[in-house]
C-alpha cells in the first residue's frame, strides 16, 4: 500500500473545465453577530479533483467547512451535491448522501477501541453506544461480517492494525487522523473535506497521509483540503481557493497563487 509522492505520481492532473461540480457552494454567507466569517462565497468542487482551500488564520476556511458538512447553517446561499441542493440538511444526512467531513482536530470516542471507532462510520451514529446498537439483533450477521471485514480493510490500508484492539485514547494526534479518515470511508464518501491532515503530524507519516490521499483521490473521491503546508498543498492539489477576511481572494494553480501579491500580502499582513 506504501506509495511515495516523488516522481510521477505527483498531484493529480485534472481540467476542472472538464468534469462537472460534484459539490458547488452558491454565494455562501455566514454571519456571528453581524460579523461576516464567510462573505458571498461560491466555489466548485470538480468530480475528481483535489482543491486547497488556503488563506490566513480567521479566512473563514473552518466556517466555509462547517457550512459544506452541515454543521453549521449559512445565513445565506446554498450548497449542491451532485447537483441536489443539500442546504438545509444535517451532517448525517450529508454523510449518507456521500460528503465526509474530518476536523481539524479528532475527537475520536476514547474508551472504545480503534476498531469499534471505525465500525462507528458503518452507521453514522454519535456516542459511545453506537457500537451495541450496531449488533443489534435485526441487524444480519452478513451484514455484521461486510462491515468489520470492511472496517479492517480500512485500518489496515490506513496503517492501525496494530492497533485496532488500543482503546482510541491511546493515539497520537497523527494517527487520531487516520482513525477519523478510516470511520469516514466506511460510508463510501464520494467527496471528503479534509480538515489540516498535515497539522501536527511527524514528517514520515505525513508522507503515508499524502500517499493515502493520492490513492483515495486516484479512486475516484473528490477531495477539498484545508491545509497550512504550503508543500503538502502544492504536491496534492491541482488548483487552490485562497480566501481572506471571508471572501475569495485569488483562485488557480497552487504554485502561481502563492506568488501572487495579494495573496502574499494577506498572508503577511501589516508586515508586508
Ligand atoms: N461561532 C463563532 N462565533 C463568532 N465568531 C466566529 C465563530 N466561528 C468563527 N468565528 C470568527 O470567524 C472568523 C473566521 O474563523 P474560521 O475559524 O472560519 O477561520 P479559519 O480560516 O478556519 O482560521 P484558522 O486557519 O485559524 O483555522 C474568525 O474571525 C473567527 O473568530
Amino acid at each position: 500500500m506504501t506509495q511515495t509522492m516523488e516522481g510521477p505520481q505527483g498531484p493529480i492532473e485534472t481540467d476542472p473545465a472538464k468534469t462537472e461540480a460534484i459539490l458547488s457552494a452558491r454565494s455562501l454567507t455566514r454571519s456571528f453577530q453581524g460579523f461576516k466569517a464567510v462573505d458571498d462565497l461560491s466555489l466548485d468542487l470538480h468530480q475528481g479533483e483535489i482543491l486547497g482551500l488556503i488563506g490566513p488564520n480567521g479566512a473563514g476556511k473552518t466556517t466555509m467547512f462547517n457550512m459544506l458538512a452541515g454543521s453549521l447553517l449559512p445565513s445565506s446561499g446554498s450548497i449542491l451535491l451532485d447537483g441536489k441542493d443539500i442546504s438545509r440538511e444535517g451532517a448525517e444526512k450529508r454523510l449518507r448522501r456521500g460528503l465526509g467531513r474530518t476536523f481539524q482536530i479528532p475527537r475520536p470516542f476514547p474508551e472504545m477501541t480503534v476498531l469499534e471507532n471505525v465500525l462507528c462510520g458503518a452507521q453514522g451514529q454519535s456516542g459511545e453506544r453506537a457500537i451495541s446498537a450496531f449488533f443489534r439483533p435485526g441487524k444480519s450477521r452478513q451484514d455484521e461480517a461486510r462491515a468489520l471485514e470492511k472496517a479492517r480493510h480500512l485500518t489496515d490500508f490506513l496503517m492501525l492494525s496494530h492497533l485496532e484492539n488500543e482503546k482510541a485514547r491511546v493515539l497520537s494526534g497523527g494517527q487520531r487522523k487516520l482513525l477519523e479518515l478510516a470511520r469516514i470511508l466506511m460510508a463510501d464518501p464520494k467527496v471528503i473535506l479534509l480538515d489540516e491532515p498535515a497539522a501536527g503530524v511527524n514528517p514520515t507519516l505525513l508522507q503515508e497521509i499524502m500517499a493515502r490521499i493520492v490513492t483515495l483521490n486516484e479512486q475516484g473521491v473528490s477531495i477539498l483540503l484545508i491545509e497550512h503546508n504550503m508543500d503538502m498543498v502544492a504536491r496534492l492539489c491541482s488548483r487552490v481557493m485562497v480566501m481572506a477576511l471571508g471572501q475569495k481572494l485569488a483562485e488557480g494553480a497552487p504554485n502561481a497563487v502563492i506568488r501572487d501579491p495579494e495573496v502574499v500580502r494577506a498572508y503577511l499582513g501589516d508586515a508586508a
